[in-house]
């Protein structure tokens, strides 16, 4: 018998909180009482509608090891997100008799695992969770670094927490039942990744982007691994967001305002992809990024099908609700932009006629 790679990438602690592990391979669910630690009994497996088998298959095994388990469904993709279903889950959790020992575990894409790490975050005021992504996006992203959150009527992520899962456990096998649109919307973070820190990612996606459209593709581990370290050095070094870990917020700034305005019917990555061709739009009329590196961005994104433009009578409206990201800081508006390859930068308070060339650049 072959012996399965295994990639372990190890997140530091950091901010007073523990390192963890995050797995990269196949059959890795050995590994989970080993993270649920010695003292949990009871655990609950959150996953979505669409991975109800997976879940209940999760949970069975839990309870033949012994562990008093459930299984909560939530629904799929952004609807996960509220308040609405944190409340539904804290009341499986209330009626099951959850302690501070016991342990959540989040199975799905980005949406189910920042719903996951935040009810973990808020029960009790924490309990333990691992995370067990099935998208690239969760893979790569939403898994690592212990960002949980749900959003409001106002806005993207808008409620949440810090709180580091005890593992990350990507079975890569996981993405064999994901969609053409799914897979490709996970893309754009390892895009993402390439352009602000590890340039390798996007000279391998450029040799044949038809092969990373698929999970078959020859280089998915590497693509998969390679983004993973990049977000692990990241949050390593600055788990809170009080300076660095902003350059994982790249595109982000009027990503979530696509969502928002789109009532979240488009997916967080095909969001980013034309958040990040905003934003070396922005960055090119700035003065700070060449047009060779602004148009790579482009014809990147483009070669794998993640989209590049966004209508263009929304600007007011898009405007608006960028004034309620994250890094904005009062009245100031934050953006974070390149000066080169792999050298991210943060561009305070542009002027508003750049922000508005910026935004004919992208205007379909
Ligand atoms: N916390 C963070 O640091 C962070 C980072 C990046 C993104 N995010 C968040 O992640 C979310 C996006 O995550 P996503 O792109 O994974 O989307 P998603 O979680 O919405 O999943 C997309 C769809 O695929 C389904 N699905 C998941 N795994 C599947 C599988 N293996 N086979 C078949 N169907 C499957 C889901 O149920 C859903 O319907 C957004 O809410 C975004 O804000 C968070
Ligand atoms: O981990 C981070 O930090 C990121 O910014 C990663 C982003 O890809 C992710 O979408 C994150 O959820 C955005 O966070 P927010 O603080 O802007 O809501
Ligand atoms: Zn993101």
């Amino acid at each position: 018998m072959t012996e399965q790679a295994l990639t372990r990438i190890t997140v530091a602690g950091s901010a007073g909180t523990e390192p963890y592990d995050v797995l990269v391979g196949r059959q890795l669910l050995g590994e989970l009482p080993f993270l649920l630690g010695d003292r949990a009994q009871r655990v609950a497996v959150l996953h979505p509608e669409a991975l109800a088998e997976t879940g209940e298959a999760l949970r069975a095994d839990l309870a033949e090891q012994g562990y008093e388990a459930i299984a909560v469904q939530v629904p799929n993709a952004e609807e996960a997100k509220t308040a609405e279903v944190a409340a539904y889950c804290w009341k499986a959790l209330g009626q099951t008799g959850f302690t501070r020992t016991d342990a959540i575990v989040g199975v799905g894409g980005g949406a189910t695992t920042d719903l996951a790490g935040f009810v973990a975050a808020s029960w009790l005021r924490g309990v333990r969770w691992v995370a067990v992504p099935t998208t690239v996006l969760g893979m790569v992203d939403a898994a690592v670094g212990g960002k949980t959150g749900i959003n409001t009527a106002e806005g993207k992520n808008l409620v949440g927490a810090f709180h580091p899962p005890a593992g990350v456990l990507c079975d890569l096998a996981a993405l064999e039942s994901l969609g053409t649109h799914d897979y490709v919307g996970g893309l754009a973070e390892v895009i993402k990744a390439g352009f602000i820190a590890d340039p390798a990612i996007l000279e391998l996606i450029e040799k044949d982007p038809a092969a990373a459209r698929t999970p078959a593709g020859p280089h998915t581990a590497e693509l998969i691994e390679r983004a993973i370290r990049v977000k692990a050095d990241v949050v390593s070094e600055d788990l809170r967001e009080s300076g660095r870990r902003e350059i994982l917020n790249y595109g982000h700034t009027l990503a979530h305002a696509i969502e928002k305005n789109e009532r979240y019917t488009w997916r967080h990555g095909a969001a980013v992809a034309v958040g990040m061709v905003f934003a070396a739009e922005l960055g090119r009329i700035a003065g700070r990024l060449d047009d060779a590196t602004a148009d790579r961005h482009r014809a990147l994104l483009r070669s794998v099908g993640l989209p590049v433009s966004y209508r263009g009578d929304q600007w007011p409206k898009l405007l608006d609700t960028m004034k309620v990201d994250k890094k904005s800081r009062g009245d100031r508006l934050r953006f974070i932009v390149l000066e080169g390859l792999a050298r991210p930068a943060v561009l305070e308070s542009p002027d508003p006629a750049m922000l508005l060339a910026a935004h004919a650049e992208i205007a379909a």
